[in-house]
């Protein structure tokens, strides 16, 4: 965190809160989610979960680009 200047809250989820971010010396912006730490495995949990169709989106992306390589 030490990586980022924190600004105003955008959003505000089940168990967080999102903030507008700027990485230092830099003019990338992120949004930064701040969990309360007794919520944060099961947000880690729920941010790793794709939804099914993006992961065959993915996998479809993947194959496209491996068969281009080949050609
Ligand atoms: N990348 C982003 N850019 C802008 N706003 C965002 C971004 N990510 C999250 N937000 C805002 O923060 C809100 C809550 O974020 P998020 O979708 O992570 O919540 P959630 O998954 O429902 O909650 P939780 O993780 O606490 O269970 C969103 O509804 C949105 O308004």
């Amino acid at each position: 965190m030490n990586n980022f200047h924190v600004y105003e809250a955008i959003g505000r989820g089940k168990h967080s809160t999102v903030y507008k971010g700027r990485k230092k010396k830099s003019i990338e912006y992120f949004a930064v989610k701040s969990v309360d730490k007794s919520q944060r495995s099961k947000v880690l949990n729920e941010d790793k979960k794709l939804p099914e169709n993006s992961i065959h989106d993915l996998a479809y992306d993947l194959v496209k680009a491996l068969q281009c390589r080949n050609l």
